[in-house]
């Protein structure tokens, strides 16, 4: 039984994810009239990782996504999201027996994701997403773009008052702030000369660093990224993975993100999260993950069993050759998608 193997997978407690999460799925299932998309799934996001939810096409890691921003309510499951690296079991339990949306004490902050609206679960719980169909304002220049993205500090520096239209110093202080930050986003995303551009007048991987930069403008705690990667040669993946890096290590953020370039995922992810219709077959790092017969049998479409069975024992006796060296990039095994 492929089942069976559970056993070969890392020791629970044993990863960094697991002992800092800042963000945990617990039990999550997502049905969709008849269709179980998603199928008690649990798995942590850690604190300051990247983290790759993967999967074959139709696996439910879209769904993940919905669920984690708040675009779906999940079936059942709780998604926490914490806030500092304090958050005790203490206070995410009596959030949840109190049946509040979020709690914080001091620096501390847990948030139940699968209670809370989407705009809330950007503004409050500061998680913020990218689409796998870019949505960017194709009219609105770059830098608009961005200082839309900052709205809320805006209206909150206005008092949601003609604060704004009469110039108030607090609204003046907080224009600047945000032109500042959209100014900073765009030269680390490369687009500072196109700031006056409409944003649907530039090239396609740029569009998508446009909407990382503006993810990025309400600074978020936690990044999610619906395939960043989709369309981009292979210049640009490789800018990608320097700018993903460059903001887990400068700002601290943690990233989540669904990839089907194994180039992409392979490369920059501490932590990765395989998905196969709606469960969870792997959850591990890189050398774990492409090395996993299972994983190789979902993406690879191994119908059977003896095959990957065959395959375990053989991986047990250090012979990841004969599973073929495990999962390759997307160039390397012709496109896992
Ligand atoms: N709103 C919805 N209504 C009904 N079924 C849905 C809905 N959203 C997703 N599904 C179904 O749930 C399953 C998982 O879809 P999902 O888009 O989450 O997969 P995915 O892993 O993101 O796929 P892909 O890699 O192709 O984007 C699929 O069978 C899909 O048809």
């Amino acid at each position: 039984m492929i089942g069976d193997n559970k056993t070969a997978a890392p020791a629970a407690l044993q990863h960094s994810w697991d002992q800092d999460a800042v963000l945990s799925v617990e039990h999550l299932t997502m049905r969709f009239g008849g269709l179980l998309a998603v199928n008690d799934l649990s798995f942590n996001v850690g604190r300051g990782d990247i983290t790759a939810l993967i999967g074959p096409n139709g696996a439910g890691k879209t769904t993940v996504f919905n669920c984690v921003t708040g675009f779906y309510k999940p079936t059942e499951g709780r998604i926490v999201m914490r806030h500092g690296d304090k958050v005790s079991d203490k206070l995410i339990e009596d959030a949840t027996d109190s049946g509040e949306q979020f709690r914080v004490e001091g620096s501390s902050g847990v948030f139940l994701l699968e209670r809370m609206q989407d705009f809330q679960i950007s503004h409050r719980a500061k998680v913020a997403r990218t689409f796998q169909n870019i949505r960017l304002f194709a009219g609105m220049t770059v830098l608009e773009n961005l200082l839309v993205a900052q709205h809320n500090p805006l209206m909150l520096a206005s008092n949601y008052t003609l604060g704004g239209l009469i110039g108030l110093p607090g609204y003046r202080h907080a224009r600047e702030k945000s032109i500042e930050k959209s100014v900073y986003w765009m030269e680390q995303v490369g687009l500072i000369d196109r700031a006056d551009d409409p944003a649907g007048d530039l090239p396609y991987g740029a569009q998508r660093r446009l909407e990382i930069a503006r993810a990025m403008c309400t600074g978020p705690h936690l990044l999610c990224l619906d395939e960043p990667a989709a369309g981009l040669n292979p210049r640009e993946s490789s800018e990608l993975n320097t700018l993903l890096q460059f903001i887990r290590k400068e700002h601290g953020t943690s990233i989540l993100l669904i990839e089907h370039d194994m180039g992409v995922v392979m490369e920059i992810s501490d932590h990765i999260v395989v998905l196969d219709y709606g469960e969870k077959i792997s959850d591990g790092d890189a050398a774990f993950v492409r090395n996993d017969p299972r994983v190789i049998a979902a993406y690879l479409g191994v119908e059977d069993e003896e095959e990957v069975e065959a395959a375990l024992e053989d991986d047990a006796n250090g012979d990841a050759a004969s599973t073929g060296a495990g999962l390759k990039s997307n160039d390397e095994a012709g496109g896992a998608k």
